[in-house]
């Protein structure tokens, strides 16, 4: 079976070098609490929100090739291989630095489109990172941020692979250690549009930006809750049954849900009573990237 659990695959690094091939993890996220303070001049709307990894997502398995090609496997349905973030990581990659390598990179994704854990921003950062170090192009962690975040607005905080929280539409980090619970996430068989979330006119987007210190210690929200909740009936029907048992809520503009808890049990027993025409998951939150643990693995090893 495959696992896309990370930590145990990470404790043995020959299950993740298996010949010329590399598996990198490309970790899912939680928005802990997301909060809009203000809509800019620009329509662009500017956030609080903790950003916290999960021990779980989709794995790239990828390997070098002798001509400068990018070779993707398998198709995404209704995504064109040119608009896919992980082929647009890797060429933006080889035009910043004029290389001429190649790669092949098979997705194994488990994460939901659209499903406000962050799986396309993931895919482009861990392609970011993965073929810096396979191909040896040497870019500091900054001059990947600033490729990255012409895919999107959470490519930086996935390459920078550190809890956070971030501020004005995301390039605004300061790192922090949330407590690493664990997550009940509920997938909703639907995908949602960050644009039309934020394009809502109900949408609360005036919550007074406060300190850090402050939002940390204080009860934690989602913003885009209520208008997610009155479009999508089904999401307003899960969050209520997650409640019933732990605190929930919303990740990102959705779809997902999450409830949490202090221990893997407690989240598991939760997870067996789940209405079983829903998916979902059990994971640990995690203040360092699974990413980051395999980097500084990889490069220890040379
Ligand atoms: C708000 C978050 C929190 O994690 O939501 P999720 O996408 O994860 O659910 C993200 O930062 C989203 O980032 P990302 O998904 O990359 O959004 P983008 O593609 O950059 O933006 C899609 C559209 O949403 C609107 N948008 C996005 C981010 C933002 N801070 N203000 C906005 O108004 C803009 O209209 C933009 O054109
Ligand atoms: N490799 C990829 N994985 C997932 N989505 C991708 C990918 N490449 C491009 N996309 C596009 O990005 C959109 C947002 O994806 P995703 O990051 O998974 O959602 P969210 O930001 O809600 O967590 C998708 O609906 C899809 O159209």
């Amino acid at each position: 079976m495959k696992n896309y659990h990370f930590s145990t695959a990470l404790s043995d690094l020959s299950t993740i070098q298996q010949g010329n091939h590399i598996r990198f993890p490309s970790p899912a996220k939680l928005n802990l609490f997301l909060y809009i303070n203000n809509k800019r001049p620009d329509g662009y709307h500017e956030l609080q929100t903790l950003f916290q990894f999960l021990d779980y997502g989709d794995w790239l398995n990828i390997s070098l090739r002798d001509d400068d090609q990018i070779q993707l496997t398998p198709d995404i349905p209704n995504l064109n291989k040119q608009d896919n973030l992980i082929y647009r990581a890797a060429t933006a990659l080889q035009q910043y630095t004029d290389c001429q390598c190649g790669a092949n990179i098979h997705l194994d994704k488990i994460l939901p489109l659209g499903g406000g854990v962050g799986g396309g921003s993931s895919n482009a950062a861990t392609t970011l990172v993965a073929l810096n170090y396979l191909w040896k192009t040497g870019l500091t962690e900054q001059q990947l941020i600033e490729i990255g975040v012409k895919l999107g607005a959470d490519v930086p905080i996935f390459i920078d692979g550190r809890a956070a929280v971030a501020e004005g539409i995301g390039e605004k980090i300061t790192h922090c250690q949330p407590q690493q619970k664990w997550y009940l996430v509920l997938k909703p068989e639907l995908a949602i549009s960050t644009a039309k979330i934020f394009a809502d006119v109900n949408l609360t987007r005036n919550t007074p930006k406060k300190p850090i210190s402050q939002l940390l210690t204080d009860e934690y929200r989602n913003d885009c809750e209520k208008i997610v909740r009155n479009h999508y009936p089904i999401i307003d029907e899960l969050l209520s049954w997650l409640l019933q048992y732990a605190p929930a809520r919303l990740t990102g503009t959705g779809a997902c849900v999450f409830a949490e808890f202090d221990s893997e049990q407690d989240a598991q027993a939760i997870y067996q009573l789940k209405p079983t025409n829903f998916s979902g998951f059990v994971a640990k939150g995690c203040n360092t990237s699974p990413l980051a643990i395999l980097l500084n693995q990889l490069k220890r090893q040379n």
